[in-house]
């Protein structure tokens, strides 16, 4: 599924205006009555509305929620901020047809009109949607403070008023929903961090908007969902033999570190790899031979990092410590090894503090750092969209996929494009769901996935393993282990 800027999000619009063809008016009243339709099937029938509008088509919007609202007997008052104009066409068309309704309107057009909301109202922000230019000030940020300080709960149309639909509004006044009601596809907005307390939960609701015009567009990022991964994973031919599905080598491991190990190892051997070779410290050789039988291990001075070359591929880093002696170990690693590999945690932060060991990476290599790994290697960044677009430009100028782990794991490919994986879900913010996650990667890879497949459904098969696991038990009593139990659904749930 794409995800897209502001300018193609109203193109789609006039495109299904165009083709289907729809009058706006009308594609306003379908778009609005998906929302009334959701409010209705989430507990909302029968609560009183204050529904606050702007002047613009977000503001339409809400004006026909509170129509529909108020012809099925709900209380509603509507509060029109007054922006000196009067409105868009389908704004006023909408303001007369709500006038035929038993809803209040009431007019903002200075502080002394700003009064307090009934404790037991919800809240509908249809003030600002995609149209907005400029940060929230004057009057439009006062009332968007006042309904933040209301308590009251709050749902947003189309995008919380304040926040832009492609690029930061960090410092800004922004509205702070419960639920924010959206339409059709993924605004970059909502897979920002930064916008986490703006957003609350997204649901995106089906407007009917024409699939044609995706043919012919190219979108800025991408989203990684079923349908992508499923047409990644290839199914296994009844006469291989495990010759065919690679031989992964895993440098991991420090003594009270084995479990890292074991948990990469683990999630290889999961993913389908055909032979695992773990190249671990002496110490850790009873805890990796009984925890994964199925894995071989070599053992020996500074993880052994001998004959490497017949490996498909290599992980490193999980559990692995940051002593100065591993600088020569992933010099060793990455003269031996020059096909694309995958590199984690410690290796990371190793490299952090080497930087020249970022031009030693092999080409075509998956990086997999987390937020404080990624500042680490590339420094600082003044937002999340900055982070992105770094992200973007060290992918392409060391030629290596990226795999920015959070809640909406971003891969970066060097080629410029940009993915946000969907799945997963916040138990998985836990100790060693990393180490899973460079597992199965390196085992897609020795499978001859190419790096950037094997990073998308790598991530995609490690969300969908934490949401089954979750399903089953909780978000809270998460484990890493679980992942690994849960590989085998997750594939499943592909077919
Ligand atoms: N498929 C869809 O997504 C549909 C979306 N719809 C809704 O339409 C809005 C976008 O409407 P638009 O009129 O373009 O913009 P806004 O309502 O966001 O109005 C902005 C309006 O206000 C001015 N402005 C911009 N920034 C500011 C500011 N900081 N303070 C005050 N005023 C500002 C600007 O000049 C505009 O005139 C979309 O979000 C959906 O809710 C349709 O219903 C159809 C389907
Ligand atoms: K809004």
């Amino acid at each position: 599924m794409q995800i897209f800027a502001t300018e193609q999000i109203r193109a789609w619009d006039e495109y299904t205006i165009r083709h289907e063809p729809i009058a706006s008016v009308d594609l306003m009243e379908r778009a609005a009555t998906a929302c009334y339709e959701w409010l209705l099937q989430h507990h909302y029938k029968g609560r009183s509305f204050s529904i606050f509008c702007g002047k613009g088509n977000n503001g339409g919007d809400g004006l026909v929620i509170a129509r529909l609202l108020a012809q099925s007997n709900h209380s509603v008052t509507v509060y029109i901020l007054e922006f000196g104009h009067k409105g868009t066409e389908d704004f006023q068309i909408n303001l007369a047809r709500l006038h035929e309704t038993a809803a209040s309107i009431l007019f903002i057009s200075s502080n002394e009109a700003i009064h307090p909301i009934p404790s037991q109202d919800v809240v509908i922000d249809a003030l600002l949607g995609s149209g907005i230019n400029r940060p929230a000030d004057g009057l439009t940020a006062e009332l968007i403070q006042h309904i933040n300080n209301s308590g009251n709960e709050v749902i947003a149309i189309d995008i919380p008023s304040g926040l832009y639909v492609d690029h930061s509004a960090k410092g800004n006044i922004v509205i702070k929903a419960r639920h924010t009601l959206s339409f059709q596809c993924f605004k970059p907005a909502f897979l920002m961090p930064e916008n986490a307390e703006s957003i609350g939960d997204v649901h995106l609701l089906d407007i009917g908007l024409l699939p044609g015009f995706l043919e012919q567009q190219a979108a800025p990022f991408q989203l990684v969902d079923q349908a992508m991964v499923s047409a990644i994973i290839r199914p296994r031919n009844p006469f291989d033999h495990k010759g065919d599905y690679g031989h992964a080598a895993i440098i991991a491991g420090s003594y009270g570190m084995m479990g890292a190990a074991v948990l990469c190892a683990r999630a290889c051997l999961r993913s389908g790899v055909g032979k695992l070779t773990c190249h671990i410290p002496t110490q850790g050789y009873t805890i990796m031979q009984v925890s994964a039988p199925e894995a071989m291990c070599r053992t020996g001075e500074n993880h052994s990092p001998h004959e490497l070359e017949k490996y498909d591929t290599i992980g490193v880093g999980p559990g692995l410590g940051t002593h100065v002696e591993n600088f020569d170990l992933l010099n060793s690693v990455f003269e031996q090894n020059r096909r694309p590999m995958v590199i984690d945690a410690d290796a990371l932060n190793l490299i952090g503090q080497e930087k020249a060991l970022l031009k030693q990476i092999p080409p075509g290599s998956i990086i997999t750092p987390h937020p404080k790994e990624f500042e680490r290697l590339f420094g600082k960044t003044a937002n999340d969209y900055d982070r992105i677009q770094l992200a973007l430009q060290k992918a392409a100028e060391y030629n290596i996929y990226i795999v920015l782990k959070g809640r909406y794991t971003f891969i970066a490919s060097p080629d410029g494009r940009g993915y946000f994986n969907s799945s997963g879900n916040p138990g998985m913010a836990t100790g060693g769901t990393g180490d899973v996650l460079t597992g199965i990667i390196t085992g897609l890879l020795a499978q001859k996935y190419s790096s950037l497949h094997a990073a998308l459904a790598g991530v995609f098969l490690h969300g969908r393993s934490g949401d089954l696991a979750a399903a089953y038990s909780s978000q809270p009593s998460l484990i890493a282990s679980d992942l690994i139990e849960f590989l085998g659904q997750a594939y499943q749930s592909l077919t």
